[in-house]
């Protein structure tokens, strides 16, 4: 489905990304963890086109998409869910929601709000609130929602446990499970919490210096395993 080859990141002169390869099949939920500056997040915007490689190659459904614009990559089925949320303050809960599918979708808002509340019950109660006073979780919900009304075959995040609360976190892992069961789209997390990740994900990378330097299943080893590969 999506296929990294030996991708190298630059700002300016300094190689963030140094060579990455990687492969994600349809349904796979993954995680890429590691230290803070190590190189996820410039990873994760090169997958999206917000940053473009300066060496490699990367392909959605077998379409070279390397120097693709990031709406076009949006319209091929790879969502976004920013680290931080980016919810809009003064906008409504609900029109938050219709930002995620005016470009591709702009007629089928009202249907794509009601299917997707389905996964997020909590935020029914809040549509005509401003987004800005919602708590931190539930501006994460939002976030989650507004990528899933552009009906992506994928989707990223970007260490959506940060500041949130450990009830919620486990409700937002729980949450994601189901949406990749139920509706198929891969999920690809960007995470330092652990325990979060190995509940949302079946497989991990650990990344250090802008490498990979482990890949496993969480199946096959322990968390305390996978911590250690963190610390090297
Ligand atoms: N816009 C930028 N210009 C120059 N350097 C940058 C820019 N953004 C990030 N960097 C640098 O690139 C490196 C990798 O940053 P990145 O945000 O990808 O790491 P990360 O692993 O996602 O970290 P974190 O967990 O803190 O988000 C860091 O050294 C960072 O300072």
């Amino acid at each position: 489905m999506l296929s990294i080859e030996d991708v190298k990141v630059s700002y300016n002169k300094s190689q963030i990304i140094n060579g990455v390869s990687l492969s994600i099949s349809q349904g796979d939920k993954v995680c890429l963890m590691g230290r803070n500056g190590v190189g996820k997040t410039t990873l994760l915007k090169s997958i999206l086109g917000i940053l473009l490689p300066n060496d490699g190659k990367i392909s959605f459904e077998d379409a070279p998409i390397t120097k693709m614009k990031t709406y076009k990559r949006s319209r091929l089925g790879l969502a976004y869910v920013p680290q931080g949320r980016e919810i809009i303050p003064m906008l409504t809960v609900k029109e938050n929601l219709h930002l995620g599918c005016m470009a591709h979708y702009p007629s089928e808002g009202e249907k794509l709000t009601e299917e997707v509340l389905r996964y997020f019950p909590s935020l029914v109660e809040h549509l005509d609130r401003k987004g800005g006073v919602l708590s931190g979780g539930q501006q994460q919900q939002l976030a989650i929602a507004r990528a899933l009304m552009s009906k992506p075959k994928i989707l990223f995040l970007d260490e959506p446990s940060e500041g949130i609360q450990p009830n919620i976190v486990s409700e937002i892992a729980q949450i994601l499970r189901r949406i990749n069961e139920e509706k198929g789209i891969s999920i690809f997390i960007v995470e330092q919490n652990l325990e979060f990740a190995s509940k949302v994900a079946d497989s991990f990378m650990v990344m250090e210096k802008g490498s990979i330097i482990k890949q496993g299943n969480f199946a096959d080893v322990s968390l305390e395993d996978v911590k250690r590969f963190l610390t090297i």
